[in-house]
């Protein structure tokens, strides 16, 4: 029942994803950034705020740009409305919005593309490719993050005046201090779930689908009604697709994996998981201005959460000990 549901997801570890080719694209793109016209920026329309790469914002804010919102076709209705109002007063660059799977949504968008990984780059200059001069794919494409490794040769895209664009790596960032930022990137494809505890994916997927009303879930896993419980969610995912374990139970990491697959193959419907309103938008704004962590700072704040997380138990364990 919607009153059970959590207004807030507790979470208290961090997630990370920042193979080596992120490193050098960063590098290597803040270098050619300098030979180009025009930065299309392409973020995802499901992820307005979290698909900002703050290192990119920095030098891509004073340069030409174009920002892109793709995948608006895994949107909610008048997303690309409550986008442009968000943005407003927040950035210069022109906004618009496309579905890399339709050329003709695409047509105005000319030049370079840039962004976070598995937002549709690759996919987006094929598109402009298509519907600029006919031609079939010229960049390869994936559903899994991190499939361009590399700044490509130009494609071109427009004959008459002649128009090329390069396809970039989608960079995430070397230290995503911020959990609920990881968590919907990696819902949405867009970072690598193998390194994270697949079960908090699920979890977090089942806290957006009941504040935002969406339980469509609790029908095609045959549940009652919709639950806020995940154990009781994945108990069910288990039942309804037959991964069951011999002897009872159920297989909880497969289980989590298949919620969060049908999901992403758009079965329990479309979500924008980032907050709109004006007070989410400032504060994401100005975290974007924190300098993003060195390695070493990394290991440092790391090692202060672990101390923290240390003294908040034993404190626990001190109260406990003195009540009873
Ligand atoms: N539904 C939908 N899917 C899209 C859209 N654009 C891209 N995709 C799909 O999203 C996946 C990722 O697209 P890519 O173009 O490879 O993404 P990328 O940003 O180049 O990814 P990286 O190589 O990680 O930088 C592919 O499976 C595409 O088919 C879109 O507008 N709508």
């Amino acid at each position: 029942m919607a009153s059970t549901f959590r207004t807030a997801f507790q979470i208290e570890r961090t997630f990370n994803w920042f193979p080596g080719h992120m490193a050098r694209g960063l590098r290597d793109m803040t270098a050619k950034l300098q030979t180009v016209d025009l930065i299309i920026e392409t973020r995802d329309a499901r992820l307005p705020l979290s698909s900002i790469n703050p290192q990119f914002e920095e030098f891509a804010q004073e340069r030409n740009r174009l920002i892109v919102y793709n995948k608006t076709d895994l949107t909610t209705p008048g997303t690309p409305a409550r986008i442009r109002q968000a943005l407003a007063g927040v950035t210069n660059s022109p906004v618009v919005f496309t579905n890399a799977k339709t050329p003709r949504t695409v047509r105005s968008v000319v030049s370079y593309a840039a962004g976070m990984p598995n937002v549709g780059k690759s996919a987006l200059i094929n598109a402009l490719r298509s519907a600029g001069v006919g031609r079939g794919n010229a960049v390869t494409t994936g559903r899994r993050p991190g499939v361009t490794q590399r700044i490509h040769t130009s494609v071109k895209i427009h004959a008459d005046p002649p128009v090329y664009v390069l396809d970039t790596p989608g960079l995430m960032l070397p230290y995503v201090s911020d959990p609920l930022r990881a968590l919907k990137v990696a819902l949405t494809d867009g970072m690598n779930t193998e390194a994270m505890e697949i079960e908090i994916v699920a979890d977090y997927l089942l806290y957006q689908l009941n504040r935002q009303h969406n339980t469509d879930y609790a029908k095609l896993i045959n549940l009652e009604q919709p639950s806020d419980d995940i154990s009781e969610v994945l108990a069910q995912v288990a039942k309804r697709f037959g991964i069951l374990q011999k002897g009872g139970g159920y297989h909880h990491e497969e289980a989590a994996r298949r919620f969060v697959r049908e999901f992403q193959l758009g079965k329990f419907g479309h979500l924008v998981l980032d907050d709109l309103d004006p007070a989410s938008v400032e504060t994401f704004m100005a975290d974007l201005k924190e300098p993003v962590l060195s390695k070493s700072m990394q290991l440092k704040e790391a090692k202060r959460e672990r101390a923290q997380k240390m003294r908040e138990k034993n404190a626990a364990r001190k109260l406990k000990l003195r009540s009873g």
